[in-house]
């Protein structure tokens, strides 16, 4: 049975109430849904769930658009026991008709001083002009609050790296364009991050300048400080960083005489553009 424009109320079957009728179509015949019936129906933005009731009439699973997602079971994920996720009709292809782009991640990685932070911020201005809507976790930003507790050691660089892995797909996920600038050094690491998003959704951007270019900007007299030993595992210096060999965009600058930033987000802006990120 198709059930056209659910009312609105559909939200508050979902958990506890009890088989009922539901008028649909601004109040056009109530339907009686059966226990144990498995509906089609339309929710709100045209998104078509599964709607499947158990013996007594309770809801007992929706279905679609969570693929992989386990509905009706509680799961252990990692350390968390008894998690069950909870499936909202609201869904990413609503949020992203709304905003009217796709939601996505543009990773931005290179070593420090490599113009990581002023190309995200030359994205974000450019696609705030044309109405998209973007949020930038910049590494240095992101280390003063959520990852305050991490240091620049190895585990603590994995971690720092998944953390905004998984905070770039929730951003993703909610519509925006979320563009992470870190130097996240290890290939392994950016590639378990990709691995978290929809194949397509993960772009990732190399900045792709040699250390001697890095160290000579110097903006924040790191690679000085490095140099002269008063800052152990140093990028580039003493820890290492390992370039993509598939990045989407490469970003490159070979000498001291660069484009500028705002040329190369364009570059960004031009790639979004031809794969349909800029539009829902
Ligand atoms: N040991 C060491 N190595 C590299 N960078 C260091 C270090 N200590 C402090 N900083 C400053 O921290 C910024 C990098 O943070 P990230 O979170 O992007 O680093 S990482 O992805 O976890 O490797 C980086 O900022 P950017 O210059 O913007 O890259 C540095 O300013
Ligand atoms: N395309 C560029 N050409 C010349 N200088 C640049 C360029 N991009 C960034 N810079 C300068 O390099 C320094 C580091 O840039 P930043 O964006 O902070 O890099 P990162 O975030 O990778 O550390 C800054 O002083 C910035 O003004």
């Amino acid at each position: 049975m198709n059930l056209i424009g659910v009312n609105p109320a559909l939200p508050g079957i979902s958990g506890s109430k009890k088989l009922g009728f539901f008028s649909f179509n601004g109040g056009n015949q109530p339907i009686n849904l059966k226990p144990g019936g498995v509906y089609q129906i339309k929710v709100a933005m045209e998104e078509k769930q599964t709607l499947k009731l158990d013996v007594q009439g309770k809801v007992d699973r929706f279905a679609n658009g969570h693929a992989g997602k386990n509905h009706s079971h509680l799961s252990t994920i990692g350390n968390s026991t008894n998690v069950k996720w909870h499936v909202c009709p609201v869904e990413k292809t609503d949020r992203q008709k709304l905003l009217q782009q796709r939601g996505c991640v543009i990773w931005i990685t290179g070593l420090s001083g490599s113009g990581k932070s002023s190309v995200a911020c030359a994205l974000s201005q450019m696609l705030y002009q044309r109405g998209k809507l973007s949020y930038i976790l910049d590494g240095d930003n992101v280390r003063h609050g959520l990852n305050r507790d991490l240091s620049f050691k190895a585990e603590d660089r994995v971690e720092n790296i998944r953390r905004v892995g998984e905070v770039s797909k929730l951003f993703a996920d909610s519509g925006f364009i979320c563009i992470a600038c870190l130097i996240s050094p290890y290939k392994r690491d950016r590639a378990a991050c990709r691995a978290m998003l929809p194949t397509g959704d993960f772009i990732e951007v190399f900045m792709d300048v040699p250390l001697s270019v890095c160290e000579g900007r110097d903006p924040k007299g790191l690679y000085k400080l490095a140099r002269a030993g008063k800052i152990n595992g140093f990028t580039g210096i003493d820890d290492p960083y390992e370039s993509p060999l598939d990045a989407e965009i490469v970003l490159q600058c070979n000498t001291g005489d660069c484009s500028t930033p705002r040329d190369m987000a364009e570059k960004v802006v031009s790639y979004l553009e031809e794969k349909g990120y800029l539009q829902a």
